[in-house]
């Protein structure tokens, strides 16, 4: 389990307190953006519901002293009538219905509009989530730490804000009817509002300290968290049960999943148990505290001090008082909670982006293609990727290369030896740790983010198997003509898709996958030639990467693919990464790379000429099919 976060430690107990409250305004004005009729209503409603059990109680009292008076004059009388005597307590009895009628409207409104606005802004803090993963780079979506981060505020955080709303709006409900029945409380004593006020604060800072640990299990245990999410993934999922079923790996992995469970329910009890412990002890204090101010009133009023009408009027407003209160101080605390949760949803809301600042759309030398000069590159270690941090051993080492539009080149090498990295830097995912990548003669950097996507069409070996239609599979590769059916069946006639999906029963309406209803899977070969059909959606791209796109095709697929890539890409550049020499042999110029260095260059004809690593590796293939 990693450590506490600094900053706990760092300040003083109460600025640390109070500091986290900052979130708060951000939060009120999250769900104003989200509806502000809503939020007035709440607040309307907020401010009936505070103001009339004071008024209600006050009401309470009116009805006792008149039913007292009512009394004594009907007795008193010598010609008694019942009618005369009742009508003014009936009309006070009439009010109070009509006060509690209205409270009753005011909390029914309140749940009303708090259950309508969770949804609202549940969705709205997804889809601000959502976005911000959108604009997060590659590297720092591998940061185990921003995962983290991502996985807490998902889990959690679209249902903060509300509750902090509504904790805000009930501590001001409370407070304002703390108020009203504090105006009542202190024509009887002050000393009696301040022991009402002696009695809850206990349990007050214990609640608020018990919030505070139990966010920092939240946060320490996150990693533990990921891994059970990962588990109930691998184990609830057909893309992964096939292996699970055929290795037998339920039994072991469920065990790790209850092991985890096991360990963080541990430190849940220990927490609960603590915290309803110290809650009951203290909050015994508030109880005390009430029935010594029962006893007091009690007193006064046998002394005649009081009339029975003020005595059940201030037992009433001790009792909701102290409920009052400590609903309140309990609110508060879980304020604390609240902002300490939503403090995790802005840590990563406010994680810095990489600034977009190429602009370019064209090049200083238009038509000198791709250069890559001296580049070395090393991925970084972990931590916060947009800061100085540890990289970890470079994994390419001073490459450079030219390839024009129009030639084709192919990179060869062991598993690891750096071919999909070298990709991952032209595509810009990644940027070079040395040296600099250019295209048409400006450094990449400099292009803007949109035109450097236009031009490139790539298919990685891991492309992605979107559970959507066969047609929208294609449609992904273009998002200007996600929808065009012309366009996806011209791509899927390059990429030798046509033919199977025409033969499927809704042709390109026919859903994939088996997530939903009616979802067809397909072969590894044909989800193949889905994705190098979907590399064909870029039609002006003229940098075609295809990183090893035939590995499950048959090789007279293979052959035929090879032809046709070769057509498509007369006057592109185009890069192949294959461990099949017979789709390399064609290329204009072979690399071959080991371990991050490019160890030989050439045609396929030079390099059997050279009779160096190609040579071995070539000779070594082709003895296999013999
Ligand atoms: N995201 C990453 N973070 C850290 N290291 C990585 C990452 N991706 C790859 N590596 C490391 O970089 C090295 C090169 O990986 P790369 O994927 O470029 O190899 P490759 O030549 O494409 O291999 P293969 O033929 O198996 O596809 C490997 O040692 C790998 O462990």
């Amino acid at each position: 389990m990693s450590p506490p976060p600094a900053e706990s430690t760092s300040s003083s107990p109460l600025s640390s307190f109070f500091g986290v409250f900052r979130y708060s305004r951000r939060a009120l004005g999250l769900v104003w953006g989200t509806s502000r009729w809503m939020m007035l209503g709440l607040a309307l409603c907020t401010l009936v519901a505070g103001v009339l059990p004071a008024v209600a109680a006050w009401v309470g009292q009116l009805i006792v002293d008149g039913v007292v008076s009512a009394m004594e004059t009907h007795q008193a009388a010598t010609d008694p009538n019942l009618l005369v005597s009742i009508t003014p307590v009936l009309k006070l009895v009439g009010i109070e219905a009509v006060i509690i009628a209205f409270i009753a409207l005011a909390q029914r409104g309140l749940s009303a509009q708090q259950s309508l606005l969770r949804a609202l802004l549940g969705q709205k803090v997804n889809v601000m989530i959502l976005e911000k993963a959108g604009q997060l780079s590659l590297s720092q979506f591998e940061d185990s730490e921003l995962y983290d981060q991502l996985t807490r505020a998902r889990r959690e955080a679209s249902t903060r804000p509300l509750a902090l709303v509504n904790k805000t709006f009930g501590l001001l409900q409370n407070a304002i009817s703390l108020g009203s029945f504090g105006v009542l409380l202190v024509q009887f004593s002050p000393w009696a509002l301040l022991i009402l006020v002696a009695g809850a604060l206990p349990v007050f800072i214990s609640e608020a300290k018990f919030s505070g640990d139990a966010f920092k299990l939240f946060r320490w245990r996150s990693p533990q968290t990921r891994m059970q999410i990962y588990l109930e993934t691998v184990l609830a999922r057909e893309d992964s049960i096939k292996e699970v079923k055929l290795f037998g790996l339920e039994g072991l992995f469920l065990k790790r999943y209850r092991d985890i469970f096991t360990q963080l329910f541990a430190e849940d009890r220990r927490l609960t148990l603590r915290r309803e412990s110290w809650g009951f002890l203290l909050g015994l204090l508030g109880t005390l505290t009430f029935y010594a101010a029962y006893a007091w009133v009690v007193i006064e009023t046998i002394a005649g001090a009081l009339t029975l009408g003020q005595m059940t009027m201030y037992l009433m407003v001790f009792k909701q008082g102290q409920a009052a209160l400590s609903a309140s101080l309990t609110a508060i605390s879980g304020m604390y909670e609240d902002n300490l949760y939503l403090s995790n949803l802005y840590e990563y809301l406010e994680q810095p982006v990489e600034g977009e600042n190429g602009t370019l759309t064209q090049g200083a030398l238009p038509g000198d293609g791709l250069r890559f000069e001296h580049v070395s590159f090393s991925y970084p270690g972990g931590g916060d990727v947009l800061q100085d941090q540890a990289l970890q051993d470079p994994v390419l080492h001073d490459i450079s290369l030219h390839l024009c539009p129009g030639q084709s080149l192919a990179l060869v090498g062991e598993n690891g030896s750096g071919k999909t990295t070298l990709i991952k830097l032209l595509t810009r995912l990644y940027q070079p740790t040395q040296g600099r990548i250019l295209l048409d003669g400006s450094d990449l950097r400099d292009w803007s983010t949109q035109a450097l996507r236009e031009r490139t069409g790539v298919i990685f070996q891991d492309f992605v198997r979107y559970q959507l239609q066969v047609g929208e599979n294609l449609g992904v590769g273009d998002t200007h003509a996600f929808n065009d059916q012309e366009r996806w069946q011209s791509a899927a006639r390059h990429g030798m898709a046509d033919e199977f999906i025409t033969r499927m029963a809704s042709g390109y309406k026919t859903q994939l996958g088996r997530w939903f209803k009616n979802g067809q899977e397909l072969s590894g070969g044909q989800w193949q030639k889905i994705a190098l059909s979907r590399a064909y959606m870029r039609e002006n791209a003229d940098i075609l990467v295809l990183d090893e796109p035939t590995a499950a095709m048959d090789a007279a697929a293979e052959a035929e693919i090879f032809a046709r890539f070769r057509e498509h890409s007369r006057d592109k550049m185009a890069i192949l990464i294959s461990h099949r020499f017979s789709t390399v042999r064609s290329a204009d110029l072979i690399l071959v790379i080991d371990q991050g260095h490019i160890i030989e260059r050439g045609t396929h004809e030079e390099l059997l000429a050279e009779n160096g690593r190609y040579a071995k590796l070539f000779q070594l293939q082709a003895a296999g099919y013999k």
